[in-house]
C-alpha cells in the first residue's frame, strides 16, 4: 500500500524517551528508552492492524503516535497524505489538527477514566455532537445517539442515557466510549487493550461488536494487545494484519496465517508457544534462553533478541537484521529468512 491511499502513514518514526537516572543524575546522567525505533507502516481504508508485544515493548507509543497523540522525535506521520504535526503546529492549511484529531480516536483499558463522572451519559454523547456536527438539531442528535446505543445493546437506550458511569457495569461504559467515538465518524480508532479489564466471557462479545460496527462505519482499527489469543481473534476475524513488537520494533508483521500459522521470528515462536490455546505441537522445551526483558535503555547490540533468541549466532551479535521479506506481505527481522545469508555459516552463541 503506497502512502497516498493510506488514511495513516508513518515513516521512520522514533520516539525516545529520557528519563532522569536517579542517582546517576548526581554526575549529570539521563537514561533514553527508545520505546519506537525506526517503524514504518501504513494503515488503509477500512484496515484492522493488531500489536502484540511484552509489557513496555512500546506498543501504546507507537499507537499514540500513529493517531497523533504522541509527538515523535524524527520520522513523519501523515493522515491523508497530510503531515500531522504540520498540522498542528499551523504550519499545514490543508487541514486543521482538530479534524485530524475528530478522524482519529482512541478507546482506553479503562473506560471510566474517559466519562466524566458528574455528567450523565446523554450529555456525555451529545457534547463532541455538538462540538463537531453544529448544523444537526438537538432531535436528530439524539435520535442517533439512541439508535447507535440500541445497536450495541444498551437498551433501552431512554434508561441508559439518564445514568451516571458510576450506574454502568465497566462493559456498558465500553459500550458507551466506543458509540462515542463512533458518533465522530472517525477514520481510525485505536483500541489500547480496550477489552483487558472486561470478563472473559464479555471479551469476545466485545471484539465481535466493534468489528461490526468497522463495516457500518467503514472505519479501520489498530488493536493493542498483550495476549496473543485476542490478537488472533481480531486478525483471524477481521482478514487483518497483525504486528509482534519487540524492544520498540516491529519484528514480525503479516497476515494472521503467516505470522501465527508459520512464524519466522524467533520471539514470535516464543509467544505462540507461552499462549497454550494456540500451541498444537508436542514440544515442551521452552523456545527462548532467558526469560528476563533486557533493559530498554541498554538494548543488545545487533538483533535485540539475540540474548534470549535459541537459534542465536554471532553474527546476530554484530548485525542488526532490517526486515526480511518472507512473501505474501508477511515480514521478519531475522536473518533466517535468508536462505542465503551469512547467518548460515556464523557459529552458533548458543550455550548447550
Ligand atoms: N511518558 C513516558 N516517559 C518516559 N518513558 C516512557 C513514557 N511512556 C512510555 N515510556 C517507556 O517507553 C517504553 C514503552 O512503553 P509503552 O507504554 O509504549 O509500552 P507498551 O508495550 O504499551 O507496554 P504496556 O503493555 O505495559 O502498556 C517503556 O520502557 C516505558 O517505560
Amino acid at each position: 500500500m503506497s502512502s497516498d491511499d493510506s488514511v495513516l502513514s508513518v515513516d521512520d518514526v522514533s520516539v525516545k524517551f529520557t528519563n532522569s537516572g536517579g542517582l546517576l543524575d548526581m554526575f549529570g546522567e539521563k537514561e533514553t528508552v527508545r520505546a519506537v525505533d525506526g517503524i514504518s507502516l501504513d494503515i488503509g481504508e477500512n484496515d484492522v492492524l493488531t500489536l502484540i508485544g511484552e509489557s513496555g515493548c512500546g506498543k501504546s507509543t507507537l499507537g499514540k503516535t500513529l493517531i497523533g497523540a504522541q509527538k515523535p522525535t524524527s520520522g513523519s506521520i501523515t493522515y491523508r497524505g497530510q503531515d500531522i504535526w504540520e498540522a498542528k503546529n499551523g504550519k499545514n492549511p490543508a487541514i486543521s489538527f482538530s479534524e485530524i484529531r475528530r478522524s482519529l480516536q482512541i478507546i482506553h483499558q479503562d473506560p471510566g477514566s474517559a466519562l466524566n463522572p458528574n455528567q450523565r451519559i446523554l450529555t456525555s454523547l451529545m457534547l463532541p455532537l455538538k462540538k463537531w456536527n453544529p448544523n444537526l438539531g438537538n432531535e436528530e442528535r439524539k435520535k442517533r445517539i439512541y439508535a447507535l446505543l440500541e445497536r450495541v445493546g444498551l437498551t433501552p437506550a431512554e434508561d441508559f442515557v439518564q445514568r451516571f458511569p458510576h450506574q454502568l457495569s465497566g462493559g456498558e461504559k465500553q459500550r458507551v466510549v466506543l458509540v462515542r467515538s463512533l458518533l465522530l465518524n472517525p477514520d481510525v480508532i485505536l483500541a489500547d487493550e480496550a477489552i483487558s479489564a472486561l470478563d472473559v466471557s464479555l471479551r469476545v462479545e466485545m471484539m465481535d461488536l466493534m468489528l461490526e460496527l468497522q463495516d457500518l462505519f467503514d472505519t479501520s482499527y489498530i488493536f493493542i494487545s498483550h495476549d496473543l489469543s485476542n490478537a488472533r481473534y481480531i486478525a483471524e476475524k477481521s482478514g487483518g494484519r497483525i504486528a509482534v513488537m519487540y524492544l520498540g520494533r516491529i519484528v514480525e508483521v503479516g497476515p494472521i496465517e503467516q505470522v501465527i500459522g508459520d512464524p519466522q521470528h524467533p520471539y514470535t515462536q516464543a509467544l505462540k508457544w507461552a499462549t497454550p490455546n494456540l500451541y498444537g505441537e508436542e514440544d515442551d522445551d521452552l523456545p527462548i534462553r532467558k526469560i528476563d526483558i533486557p533493559d530498554p535503555t541498554n538494548r543488545p547490540s545487533g538483533c535485540h533478541f539475540h540474548p534470549r533468541c535459541p537459534k542465536a549466532r554471532e553474527v546476530c551479535q554484530r548485525e542488526d537484521p532490517g526486515q526480511f521479506d518472507a512473501g505474501d506481505g508477511h515480514g521478519a527481522r531475522c536473518f533466517r529468512v535468508d536462505d542465503t545469508h551469512e547467518y548460515w555459516d556464523s557459529p552458533s552463541i548458543v550455550d548447550d
